[in-house]
């Protein structure tokens, strides 16, 4: 059993509760994400098998001519198929289950409402290092158990012989099996006759799953007999062997294993003196399994609760009540920036892990700082598993690992963290949960505050979704009848610090003054006092919208990408132009393309050009960048906060990386390049965006004992997002906001699925998005005739519209040309399973024509 190589717990190798009743047969999921593998295999689970075998096992099946990895999401004594035609689990990949039975069942509800295939919900549970990865092996033909009859005879006689392939086949037989790489290896020269005699069926290919990645194993070093004995060797041995007698009375006085790297690190003893001391049989060097900890080495003060203030208490003793009644409740925690929502975090945690149930919180990937981590990890230790993209894929695995293996329970981490395999989950937190990054925008398209609803529901659990700017959806789930969500509201800052005060600059009046700099003269005087009094500045320039493109001059051509309706994107650092979207990656044009002229140049304002024109302004300023060219590099983005930190730096400088969650005491002054940046973009949430963004910004400051100030440079001052958010008022945003929303007919007043159809020819893609929405509209009418027709109940609640196709706001990627239709509905209507339907009939047309269907159900994204 292959699994049992790759891993091997010590704590766990003990069978699941034994083998029982009803594990005769497994349902299977294999990993081929296509309409006709979209549903579960039966397989025979042997006997020898049957104690490892559990709902939400992965294993290795045949699967065809291959084997694959596949999910067991159901176990049976009987199946309703032939018994003799179902074949055996081949390997079972794991001793302890990666998923559980409510993972398993909350994939089977992501299918559906996602619209996507089962297997491809379940591989986005776990992590990368377990995906599967398999490995080729050719074997003899007679030899290879069954997997293949060996050819007829007189065949084999008539074409064996040449000596090659004598070499070949006794090499094999010599081996077993020998994989495909280094078949290779030891006959270079061979690929075509290889080739040959897999086809002629003398020699076959055996594929077996493996994983990516194994448990890390590290050499340790152990004393083999007592301190007594070894202090007593010591002294025999040679005069000249005065390493080796330190090593001994080392283990004498401690008798514990030590990493051999550690012994040769630190002790300074080299490995042949611990060889020689295993030879003589007084040490003993074994592998064994270690997690690898990103935070090793790392100490966390331990941090007592603080006494609640009253408004924290408010809102902690509704979670609390909750928590205790192991109560399904979510809750919309919304907080002003300052008010202490991490400190009600922090002890709903506590009580959840007192009554001994476990949680999970949920942070965007830009604001799981180590600041952030150490705000857990202090108060909960090793109880803590950090999970998210900048760990290694092995300490990602490991984090991953600690769950499973029932030592930690909080999880915090990014979007994916949702799915950490607790099985007594009593809490989940996501904080800033109107954040977009939330959304997974490749399939599976799930939204994670929504897969964290559904699986606190299971567990009878609470939630908590925390946020300064409720996203609309979520605020109006607060209100009306039946209303979903309770609100929990803490409007003012902690000991009664103010928020600090805004100012709004015009940029065109800057302008009309005769001001050309980037910064008004407000914020360049404010900026100066900051550099005065040492304290901090924190500039944000929103990069999204922003312009970084090449334009000429003369005629006003702009450099885009002849594959994508895109303008490139200008890198000063290597002088190349990139597109975003297909990568392509072009040096900078001297002149014109379409006119020849020389003044074509980079155009608009990247943080690069920020940073330059600030070493202009004041001479000697520190300024620390923080973009996706300097954050790009593993921990990068820690070092330059770090530094910012220590008060190495007199400004931070960055795009929304620098608006989240960052909690400095001595920043005085937040500044606003460009407020309207994201106004602009084709959103129905562009409003909403620029009013969260500039309030995290400005929530920056004065969040100590120094009070705060925020400059907003816009060129559309008087818009109602920028307007509120300088008075800090998410009453007055969220009603004149919702008033358009529903005016214009959009979410949280309907529901809303993009489809995006893609294809090389236009002409094509034209087709199919209009026959798409064709049938589409005909299903809905059918459906509408038969709910007139059962009764009048809840019809006038109920709406549905298609709209388009129309062009992608990005109408072409990577040469594919793109059109979408909008649907919008409303009420109790099965769109999911009218979109699968639909998809269904173009199931043809997407394989043999290479036509993309993409479903986004509720989209962040809209282009
Ligand atoms: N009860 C309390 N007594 C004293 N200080 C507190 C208390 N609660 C929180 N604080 C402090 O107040 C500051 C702000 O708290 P916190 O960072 O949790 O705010 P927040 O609501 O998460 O804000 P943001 O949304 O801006 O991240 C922190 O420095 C925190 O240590
Ligand atoms: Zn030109
Ligand atoms: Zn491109």
């Amino acid at each position: 059993m292959a699994g049992r190589e790759s891993a091997l717990y010590d704590e766990t190798l003990l069978p699941l509760d034994g083998p029982e009743p009803g594990r005769r047969y497994a349902q299977v999921i294999v990993d081929v994400p296509a309409k006709q593998t979209n549903r579960p295999f039966d397989y025979i689970v042997p006997p020898e098998l049957e104690a490892w075998v559990g709902v939400g096992s992965r294993v290795g099946v045949p699967f065809g001519p291959r084997t694959l990895q596949g999910f067991v999401v159901g176990l049976s004594e009987s199946t309703g198929m032939d018994p003799r035609k179902l074949k055996p689990i081949e390997q079972v990949l794991d001793l302890v289950p990666p998923l559980n039975p409510e993972l398993v069942d909350l994939a089977r509800w992501m299918s559906r409402t996602y619209v996507c295939h089962e297997i491809t919900a379940l591989q986005a549970m776990i992590p990368g290092a377990l995906k599967a990865k398999y490995e080729k092996y050719v074997a003899v033909a007679e030899e290879a158990d069954g997997h293949s009859a060996p050819p007829p005879e007189g065949q084999a006689l008539l074409l064996a012989g040449s000596p090659e392939e004598d070499e070949i086949t006794a090499f094999v037989r010599q081996k077993g099996t020998v994989p495909m790489d280094a078949m290779l290896r030891r006959f270079p020269a061979a690929g075509p006759l290889l080739k040959r005699m897999l086809e002629r069926g003398v020699l076959v290919e055996v594929q077996t799953v493996k994983d990516r990645l194994n448990a890390k194993k590290v050499l340790y070093v152990e004393p083999a007999a007592d301190p007594r004995t070894l202090t007593e060797e010591s002294g025999k041995l040679a005069a000249g062997a005065k390493r080796q007698k330190e090593l001994l009375l080392h283990f004498a006085a401690h008798p514990s294993p030590v990493p051999l790297a550690e012994l040769t690190d630190k002790l300074n003893v080299g490995a042949g003196t611990v060889k020689a001391l295993a030879d003589k049989g007084w040490l003993t060097i074994r592998e064994r399994e270690v997690f690898r900890d990103p935070y090793a080495g790392r100490s966390f003060a331990r941090t007592e609760p603080l006494p609640l203030t009253e408004q924290q208490r408010g809102a902690f003793a509704a979670i609390s009540d909750a928590l205790g009644a192991e109560r399904h409740d979510v809750f919309l925690l919304h907080g002003v920036t300052g008010s202490g929502k991490t400190e009600v975090y922090l002890q709903s945690i506590q009580q959840c892990l007192d009554q001994g149930r476990e949680a999970i919180v949920l942070v965007p990937e830009i604001s799981l700082t180590p600041q952030m981590v150490e705000r857990f990890k202090s108060r909960f230790g090793d109880a803590v598993a950090v999970m998210h993209s900048r760990l290694s894929q092995g300490e990602r695995y490991d984090e991953w690992r600690k769950i499973g293996l029932k030592r930690v329970s909080v999880v915090i981490g990014a979007r994916s963290a949702v799915f950490a395999p607790f099985t007594k989950l009593g809490l989940i937190i996501i904080d800033e949960e109107h954040e977009s990054s939330y959304k997974q925008e490749e399939s599976p398209k799930y939204h994670a505050r929504e897969v964290a609803v559904q699986r606190a529901a299971r567990h009878g659990a609470v939630v908590v979704l925390g946020s300064a700017t409720p996203s609309l959806e979520s605020f109006a789930r607060t209100s009306g009848r039946g209303a979903p969500y309770r609100l929990l509201t803490m409007a003012d800052r902690v000991e009664g610090r103010p928020l600090p005060a805004v100012r709004i600059v015009d940029l065109r009046e800057e302008l009309k003054a005769g001001n050309r700099s980037m910064f008004s003269r407000g914020l360049y005087k404010a900026i100066e006092e900051r550099l005065h009094k040492k304290e901090q500045t924190v500039l944000l320039l929103n990069r999204r919208g922003y312009s970084t493109f090449v334009m000429c001059r003369s005629c006003g051509y702009v450099v885009q990408c002849p594959h994508c309706d895109i303008s490139l994107t200008y890198h000063q650092v290597s002088r190349t132009m990139r597109c975003h979207y297909c990568g392509l990656t072009q040096p900078e044009p001297k002149t014109c393309p379409s006119c020849d002229s020389e003044h074509i140049r980079f155009f608009g304002t990247g943080t690069q050009r920020v940073e330059e024109e600030l070493g202009k302004l004041f001479p000697g300023i520190r300024v620390i960048r923080m973009d996706v060219d300097t954050t790009s590099e593993k921990g990068a983005h820690e070092r330059l906060l770090t530094k910012f930190r220590n008060k190495q730096g007199d400004v931070l400088l960055g795009t929304q990386m620098v608006a989240k969650g960052l909690d400095f005491p001595d920043v005085t002054l937040v500044g606003v390049i460009a407020a309207d940046t994201v106004l602009h973009l084709p959103d129905f949430r562009a409003a909403e965006k620029t009013f969260q963004l500039l309030t995290q910004v400005a929530g920056r400051a004065g969040r100590h004992r120094l009070p705060g100030e925020v400059f907003i440079q816009t060129y559309t001052p008087d818009h109602y997002s920028i307007e509120h958010a300088s008075r800090h008022d998410y009453g007055a945003f969220i009603a004149t906001e919702l008033d358009s929303r529903r005016q214009r007919g959009y979410p949280p007043y309907c529901e809303l699925v993009l489809v995006t159809f893609s294809h090389e020819q236009v002409a094509m893609v034209v087709r199919a998005a209009e026959s798409f929405a064709t049938r589409l509209k005909e299903k809905w009418q059918r459906m509408r005739t038969e709910f007139d027709s059962v009764s009048g109940a809840g019809a006038e609640d109920r709406y549905f519209e298609v709209y388009g196709p129309v062009a992608s706001p990005i109408p072409r990627i990577k040469d594919r040309y793109r059109f979408q239709c909008m649907v919008k509905y409303r009420g109790d209507v099965d769109v999911s399973g009218m979109l699968t339907e639909t998809a269904a009939a173009f199931d043809e047309t997407v394989r043999q024509e290479k036509l993309h269907i993409s479903i986004d159900v509720n989209p962040q994204v809209l282009m």
